[in-house]
């Protein structure tokens, strides 16, 4: 599903990559970061008494959580400016719509366990997109499992499933998050309101995206609740309320990327206001990777301003870290006048497509050398001849849909499939690219 853009494309539609008109001179306002908006509004069905968020993000990632929390039985006032969350108790019963939501598939179940503990153990189901299917859950389901829910996936480790609560809890669990950090933040987040707190012990070999396990543990602390840290694969939350009654979002880093790195195809230079100054953010890490590449990056009070000149360095970088701004860094590896190696990013196989397979496959279709490993990518630069255009696909991946319109900015004729899917997290991106390029309003 894709809302209807304001470029008035529709599913199926061919978007025509608009191509700069000379050196960008933008002031670029990108709205509220994802994985904040969909925190607090978890955050905020678990506090004791009404929140109020504000800067939120509007976008189907985040209609999705509020669906999923209003099944529950949690009140959200999305009308205006300022959203309203009125939480209570949990109910169960009911369907939950995942679409391709990592945090509403990850997010949302332990909740249900919520339910158990107040006398309601009747089953909640979920689902979502067809490529929602495919997307890691079975850590996450042992986990709830080992929590003592009774959860029927038919032996699949995937969505859909029904979830039936227990009655109680125990105050430990072990779980695998090597396919993804959102299995320690689901964890995290519902574990003061348990009986007992939790101890989550991580027992894979990996651990990706820890910024936003930190953003996790940062949001909690920040509601007062406490969350020790006895090694760097151990999580004790203690169980306690949560003081919440009136949060901000940042804006999101991650959707600033794009805007940042057209700075340094096009040259000239894009503004980021908002710009945090501390951040549990991955794209905290633009600014080195950009500056690494080519661009100049600096903050001004909270201003971004970043600069270029049309000239991009290939880099070699682990992005383990921060998997989340990959596709942005690498349409930036396909245009830049050196090889490059992504590694640290095997995980990305399971996000809203396989993006490893998707990014080499678009980058060969538009005549560049990628290579696609277990854990990395690799490239060779731009050919000598440039890149030729082609209709590239977006894989129902809002990322790979700002991929594309990174690679367009150098490819006259270059158009993009199903650009709606940045309805995900950014449903204006097509007009805010546009307005960047000086190309409307
Ligand atoms: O907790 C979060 O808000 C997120 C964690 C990361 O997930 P993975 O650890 O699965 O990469 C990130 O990629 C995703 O976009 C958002
Ligand atoms: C991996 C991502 O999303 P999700 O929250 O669905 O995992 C992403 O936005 O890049």
């Amino acid at each position: 599903m894709n809302a209807a853009l304001p470029t008035g494309l529709g599913p199926g539609e061919v978007w025509d990559a608009p191509l700069p008109g000379g050196p960008l001179d933008a002031t670029v306002e990108v709205p509220g970061s994802k994985s904040l908006t969909n925190r607090f509004l978890v955050l905020a069905a678990l506090a004791d008494g009404p929140v109020r968020i504000r800067g939120a993000l509007r976008s189907r990632d985040s209609a999705l959580m509020i669906g999923a929390l209003r099944t529950l039985g949690i009140g959200v006032d999305d009308a205006g400016d300022e959203w309203v969350v009125t939480p209570g108790p949990l109910d169960g019963g009911g369907h939950v719509d995942c679409g391709l939501a990592g945090t509403v598939m990850r997010f949302v179940p332990p909740l249900v366990l919520l339910a158990g503990a107040r006398g309601d153990a009747r089953a909640v189901t979920f689902d979502g997109d067809e490529g929602a299917r495919v997307r890691p859950m079975g850590a996450l389901l042992d986990a709830l499992r080992a929590l003592g829910a009774t959860i029927d996936d038919d032996g699949r480790g995937t969505l859909p499933f029904t979830m039936t609560p227990p009655a109680r809890t125990p105050a430990e669990v072990e779980v695998d998050a090597s396919g993804s950090s959102q299995f320690v933040t689901a964890l995290l987040l519902v574990a003061p309101r348990l009986e007992a707190g939790l101890t989550i012990r991580h027992v894979g070999e990996t651990l990706p995206s820890l910024p936003h396990i930190d953003m996790t543990c940062e949001t909690l602390r920040d509601a007062g609740v406490r969350v020790d840290q006895p090694d760097e694969r151990t999580w004790v939350v203690h169980p306690g309320a949560l003081a919440l009654s009136q949060v901000r979002v940042e804006p999101d880093l991650s959707n600033a990327g794009p805007f940042m790195a057209a700075a340094l195809v096009a040259g000239g230079s894009v503004r980021i206001p908002g710009w945090p100054a501390r951040t549990t953010q991955p794209g905290a890490y633009y600014p080195e990777l950009l500056a690494r590449m080519g661009g100049t990056c600096t903050l001004d009070g909270d201003v971004m301003t970043v600069t270029g000149d049309g000239t991009i360095h290939g880099i070699e970088a682990d992005l383990s870290p921060a998997g989340e701004i990959t596709p942005t860094i690498a349409a930036l590896c396909a245009l830049a006048d050196s090889a490059s190696q992504l590694t640290g990013i095997g995980h990305l196989r399971g996000h809203e497509t396989d993006r490893l397979a998707a990014i080499a496959t678009e980058v060969e279709r538009v005549g560049g050398q990628c290579h696609a490993g277990d854990d990395s990518l690799k490239f060779a630069g731009l050919p000598p001849a440039g890149l030729s255009p082609a209709v590239m696909e977006t894989y129902h991946d809002h990322r790979m849909a700002t991929f594309a319109a990174i690679i367009g900015l150098t490819v006259p004729g270059l158009q993009v499939l199903n650009v709606g899917t940045v309805a995900k997290t950014m449903p204006d991106f097509p007009l805010m690219w546009a307005r960047m390029l000086g190309r409307e309003g």
